[in-house]
């Protein structure tokens, strides 16, 4: 178990940790997720006592970083896949860590091959991609058969068979009880492996949720249509109590999931219909919402608007809601309360 409390960092006038407290539990993957810049390398730095808190406090199974004997028995973690010494081999950076650790030589070569680098063992590291670096950085972390591991982007230049594996690895330690702690900036990436989400923007604590509750209270749908017959339509639905949004280039929506209703409506009032469809909503858009404040480099200006920015049809008698981003903390529980309020009777 990892337990942050109160845990700041200052970089002179960068506050790049701002009073984080959140655990990461046994059994489960904890995705940690923050739009780049929002200090999860920062808060990884100072678990490993890499970097000294300014304020707060980080304990490892109830012990800080220091004073754990041989570390890499208790947290195996990989935060720079490059930081290794290029003039050594893949299996003499592992002897290397093995024997500073209490580690017996032999799990060298069973990381090795759990990671898939034995037939590179003897090559020198300088010469590896960096999915092989990735690997290797990955077999370091696994090396002393910790309890609890703790991963920086592992994705990172894996090709899509590599991905596939880390997920799978990641997975199958959460199943043996471990602890594992993965940061990421891409939430549909966390959506395949994480089962409890840790989200930060700009330091901060946005939502400490699980997977579950974070899909419930952002998994949204919608119903696009596209009609020559708009006023009639309109009419129709507004005669039947149904709200809807005009979403730019002619098309309308109405939230929630039930075409049938619809189609069924511009039927008995002869409208045509040139598209009814059912829109979902991705994890990665809640995400964007969730953190938009909290973007500290913004490549450009908001996107031009999702439907939900578009205006509301005045003759409406009530528009369906405004997305809502997940509170800004989130219990661990799971909700009992949607985000989506039905639009029709
Ligand atoms: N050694 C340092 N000195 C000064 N500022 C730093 C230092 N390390 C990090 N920062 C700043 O602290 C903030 C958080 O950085 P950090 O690397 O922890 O974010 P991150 O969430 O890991 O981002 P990314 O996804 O881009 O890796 C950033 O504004 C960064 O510029």
């Amino acid at each position: 178990m990892i337990e942050i409390a109160g845990l700041s960092k200052r970089y002179g006038e960068k506050l790049a940790v701002d009073g984080l407290t959140f655990t990461v539990r046994p059994g489960t993957v904890t995705g940690f997720l923050g739009p780049n810049g929002a200090g999860k390398s920062t808060t990884m730095r100072m678990i490993l006592g890499l970097d000294h808190p300014t304020g707060g406090d980080v304990r490892i199974d109830g012990r800080h970083y220091h004073e754990l004997a041989d570390p890499l028995t208790y947290i195996g973690a990989l935060l720079d896949a490059k930081a290794v010494h290029g003039g050594r081999s893949a299996r003499n950076h592992l002897l290397c860590l093995a024997q500073s650790n209490g580690i017996p030589a032999r799990r060298v070569g069973e990381v090795l091959e759990t990671v898939g680098l034995t037939a590179v063992a003897r090559k020198k590291a300088k010469g590896f991609s960096l999915g092989m670096s990735q690997r290797l950085g990955i077999a370091g972390a696994l090396l002393g058969d910790p309890r609890i591991l703790m991963f920086d982007e592992p994705v990172n230049g894996l090709d899509p068979e590599g991905i596939h594996w880390i997920r799978g690895l990641m997975k199958s330690l959460a199943a043996q009880g471990r602890t594992v702690f993965v940061s990421s900036h891409l939430m549909s990436e966390m959506a395949l492996t994480a089962d409890h989400l840790v989200v930060i923007g700009q330091g901060r604590l946005l939502a400490d949720t699980t997977m579950a509750d974070f899909i419930e209270r952002n998994s949204r749908s919608w119903v696009r249509i596209r009609t020559p017959d708009r006023e009639r339509l309109l009419d129709a639905l507004h005669t039947a109590g149904i709200a809807v949004v005009e979403a730019g280039d002619g098309l309308l929506e109405v939230d929630g999931g039930r075409p049938e209703r619809i189609g069924e409506l511009a039927a008995r009032h002869q409208v045509v219909l040139h598209e009814l469809s059912v829109r979902q909503s991705s994890l990665e858009d809640a995400f964007m919402r969730l953190t938009a404040q909290s973007v500290e480099y913004h490549a450009q200006p908001e996107p031009a608007g999702q439907s939900w920015g578009a205006h509301r049809i005045a003759r409406t008698a009530a528009g369906p809601p405004a997305p809502k981003a997940a509170p800004l903390t989130t219990p661990t529980t799971p909700a009992t309360a949607p985000t989506t309020t039905p639009t029709e009777g």
